[in-house]
């Protein structure tokens, strides 16, 4: 897919700027293959002699691996047959694993060897994107808290904030959906009728989808994570969804361009782009504030009481070594990104396929209108149908095509002798994992309630629902060899269990809301770039209310 096809937004022209600057800066350097480095598709053991055309040939594919990114890995996985594989990108070197035992090597290889923290840091950029945040690549330099902030404390606070969302969302859904205008026969001339079909209905509302997820999912993520007071606050919203966009575009940018520029260019644009000044701005009293109250405490005063992660990402830092202000809302900031990014995406796939696989809404509602919904409220865990919806949604349309990503920050070499020079990745592929008929019976195939157990899908739809003989039920939030979508071992996501409940949530107020479709089924409905596709801002949704 093209890249000049991109919606035109904020995150499309800014890439496309950084792509030109990058490409006439860095090509003459990144073009000059690493001596060690196989030509071929499977990883180098050893070194290989220059080759010009083979060197052309692969630094062409590194660069396509930008458009193409999701196709080069499944090309690479259908060739590999289950042995590890390399894939190149302008600024990287992947080993894809994807055979149990590699993987748990992986999963069992030091912080200080193979490091999510270092690869994270290089997709992010976080000195530029992120106020200065100062990241180490070993993970638990400065403690791990964090995992129990977002695995436990966030979690478990899940009964007490599901209820508030859920009036929160269902409120900003209807006030966006009255906000958009029904098409009338002045509007339909004006349409271009490429975009939508030619047999526009006159009178009904088309819904811009992404920006609506967007502002639900931002919404969500705010309460919960940063309490009352920030959520209301109208600038620190905008300036917080409008950090997503900056943050993916702006690392994109200094990734491709040499590192001898990199900094002056990030500096530059970093001071361009204000969404994460005025995040950090907003925060910082809030975090000092905590900070004061914390003091106050340990002398005995009384202080007020907080159920958000400032606190919670405050309290699990070393006792040893209290964060400052600052540290604390750099690991905000690095969390907000990473949890509304690709929860937004998430979200917005999965209603693609409410559209796409409309058999599954009424069953859906039902469930929603039964009383497994105050139970799903009261335990943060539940609603089998909409569960496994979702995950059938991750599973055929993941925004990820890679998981479990490390870098190594010390050579590592598997058992079978592939081997990772520093910088390089070992990572999974994911998609093509998950549309493997080894991992899931007729993997290309959409099957909403896959993975409920048999028996409650008969009880819940008096049916089987098409069910796949030979499929193991299983939970959106597990962990395990099939399912990579949240990681691996160890590293897995400790935001899955909030991620699962806040997808149930916003998803479930569309379905009790509305018939869902989209306007335009034939229209492309993702970009592809790197490893991830991405929903366009364009696709429009037809939401038709439904009786009670
Ligand atoms: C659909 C939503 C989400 C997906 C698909 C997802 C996926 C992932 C993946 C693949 C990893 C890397 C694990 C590994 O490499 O082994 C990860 C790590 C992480 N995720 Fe999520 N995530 C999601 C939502 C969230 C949310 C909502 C939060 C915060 C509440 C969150 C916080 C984190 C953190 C802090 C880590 C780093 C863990 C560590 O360093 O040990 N994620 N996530």
């Amino acid at each position: 897919m093209a890249l000049l096809s991109i919606d035109t937004n904020i995150y499309s022209n800014i890439i496309l700027y950084g792509l030109v600057i990058a490409f006439l800066t860095s090509l003459p350097k990144s073009w000059i293959l690493r001596p060690g480095t196989k030509t071929d598709n499977h990883p180098s053991k050893g070194s290989y002699p220059l080759n010009l055309g083979a060197t052309i040939r692969n630094r062409w594919r590194a660069w396509t691996f930008l458009i193409k990114g999701p196709s080069i890995i499944q090309d690479g996985y259908n060739k590999s047959n289950g042995d590890p594989y390399e894939v190149f990108s302008p600024d990287n070197r992947y080993v894809f694993v994807s055979k149990e035992e590699h993987i748990k090597e992986v999963d069992s290889a030091p912080d200080t060897v193979l490091s999510l923290q270092a690869a994270s840091k290089q997709m992010l950029q976080p000195k530029y994107t992120m106020a200065g945040f100062n990241w180490f690549d070993r993970r638990g330099t400065e403690g791990v808290g964090f995992v129990r902030a977002l695995r436990t404390l966030l979690t478990n606070n899940l009964p007490a904030v599901l209820p508030e969302l859920r009036v929160s969302v269902s409120k900003l859904i209807d006030e966006m959906h009255d906000s958009h205008s029904a098409v009338d026969g002045k509007l339909k001339s004006l349409l271009d009728v490429k975009v939508i079909s030619a047999d526009v209905e006159i009178g009904v509302k088309h819904s811009p989808l992404l920006p609506m997820v967007l502002r639900l999912t931002a919404l969500t993520n705010a309460r919960a994570f940063f309490g009352q007071e920030l959520c209301q606050n109208e600038n620190f919203m905008r300036s917080a969804m409008a950090y997503i966009e900056q943050t993916l575009a702006l690392a994109e940018i200094i990734r491709l361009l040499p590192s001898s520029i990199a900094p002056i260019f990030g500096k530059v644009l970093a001071k361009t782009l204000t969404s994460q000044k005025e995040i950090f701005k907003a925060m910082m009293p809030i975090a000092e504030e905590r900070i004061r109250e914390k003091e106050l405490k340990a002398l005995g005063q009384k202080v007020p009481i907080h159920h958000d992660c400032i606190q919670w990402i405050m309290e699990t830092a070393p006792r040893s070594n209290p964060w400052s202000a600052e540290r604390i809302v750099h690991e905000l900031m690095a969390i907000w990104f990473g949890s509304v990014h690709v929860l937004t995406t998430t979200i917005a796939f999965a209603m693609h396929d409410l559209c796409l696989h409309p058999e599954h809404t009424e069953p859906l509602r039902t469930e929603l209108r039964s009383d497994a919904y105050s139970e799903f409220e009261r335990t943060g865990k539940g609603l089998p149908l909409l569960d496994s919806f979702i995950k059938e949604s991750a599973r055929l349309t993941p925004v990820e095509s890679m998981s479990t990503r490390r870098q190594a920050i010390a050579p590592f070499t598997f058992s079978d002798g592939t081997h990772l020079a520093v910088g390089d990745w070992a990572v999974t592929p994911l998609r093509a994992m998950l549309h493997d008929d080894a991992h899931f019976p007729e993997a290309n195939q959409f099957n909403g309630f896959r993975h409920v157990q048999p028996a409650v899908l008969e009880k819940l739809t008096g049916s089987n629902f098409g069910s796949l003989e030979a499929q193991e039920p299983s939970l959106l939030t597990d962990v395990n060899k099939h399912w990579h979508v949240w990681g691996t071992g160890r590293m897995a996501c400790p935001g899955r269990f909030y991620a699962a409940a806040a997808m149930k949530t916003i998803i479930g107020q569309f379905i009790l809301k509305f018939d869902a479709s989209l306007v335009n089924e034939e229209e492309s409905r993702f970009i592809s770039w790197r490893s991830f596709i991405y929903p366009r801002n364009r696709t429009k949704v037809i939401f038709r209310p439904v009786e009670e």
